[in-house]
């Protein structure tokens, strides 16, 4: 069972014991640093399809221990070329109230206060993200960064049932929504490596896009997510609130960080 946590005895830094993958190459997140980076030219817009889901379109929101998850129908996809990804959920990691600074990925040594990540598979090749979750070419995952200052009325889409999925495993179901709404104006100005998931088992299976602009949230939205979640079943008696759901950058080591744009 999945018994890995981001701190103490079981934290990142023991991961690899049961994860080998953790302690590998291409791990993620990385701090991007812009003076590292290459202008890709061929680098297009992303195109998103049919993330635009109907309020009769169920979506199961809910805890999984590590994070706050939503799962996306595989009808939704992202095509970047040559490829087609199909999506299968979304999820977050955020910092804790004292510290909203719970990014993964760093743009120049600056950490965010959370980052949404939308996981998609390689639906041209792999039938479901269970098998394409540990191929070189299997996952394509969107990283949004995630700043406090205005209020997200699409992020309440979600937000407002999060008192549902208070403890570990608990699920509810939430309409569908535009998820399109959720990301950047700017789909054409994002940084692109190639890496890992950022939990175990930390496979380098992950083409990774991470939008330039962050979306921003409110302070009592951001308070709702960092606060209102326990990685710890509803029995259990000493609760354990999910916070600080985030891994620390890995070593880029001459990994090259495409970007799409040029200023
Ligand atoms: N930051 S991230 O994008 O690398 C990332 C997570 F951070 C994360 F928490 C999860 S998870 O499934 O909620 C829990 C651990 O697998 C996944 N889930 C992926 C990994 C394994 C798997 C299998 C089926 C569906 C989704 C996933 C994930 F890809
Ligand atoms: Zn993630």
């Amino acid at each position: 069972a999945d018994k890995w946590t981001y701190n103490g005895p079981e934290g990142e830094h023991h991961w690899s014991r049961h994860y080998p993958f953790c302690g590998g190459a291409f791990q993620s997140p990385i701090d991007i640093q812009t003076d590292l980076l290459r202008f890709d030219p061929t680098l297009r817009p992303i195109e998103l399809h049919d993330y635009n889901l109907s309020a009769n379109e169920h979506l199961t929101l809910g805890n999984n221990g590590h994070s706050v998850q939503l799962s996306l129908p595989s009808r939704m996809f992202l095509s970047s070329p040559p490829h087609r990804y199909s999506a299968a959920q979304l999820h977050f990691h955020w910092g804790s109230t004292s510290t909203p600074t719970g990014s993964e990925h760093l743009v120049n040594g600056k950490r965010f206060a959370a980052e949404m990540h939308i996981v998609h598979f390689n639906s041209d090749k792999y039938a479901n993200v269970s098998m394409a979750v540990d191929k070189s070419d299997g996952l394509a995952v969107l990283g949004v960064l995630v700043e406090v200052g205005e209020f997200n009325p699409a992020f309440d889409q979600f937000l407002k049932f999060i008192n549902g999925i208070k403890y570990r495993n608990q699920r509810v179901k939430v309409p569908g929504f535009n998820i399109r709404s959720l990301l950047p104006a700017r789909l054409d100005e994002y940084y692109r490596y190639d890496g890992s998931l950022t939990t175990p088992p930390c496979y380098p299976s992950v083409l990774w896009t991470l939008f330039r602009s962050p979306i921003q949230i409110s302070p009592k939205q951001f308070l709702s997510l960092a606060s209102a979640v326990y990685s710890s079943r509803a029995q259990e008696s000493n609760s354990v609130p999910m916070n600080g759901n985030y891994r620390r950058p890995q070593l880029a080591d001459h990994r090259v960080v495409l970007v799409s744009f040029q200023e």
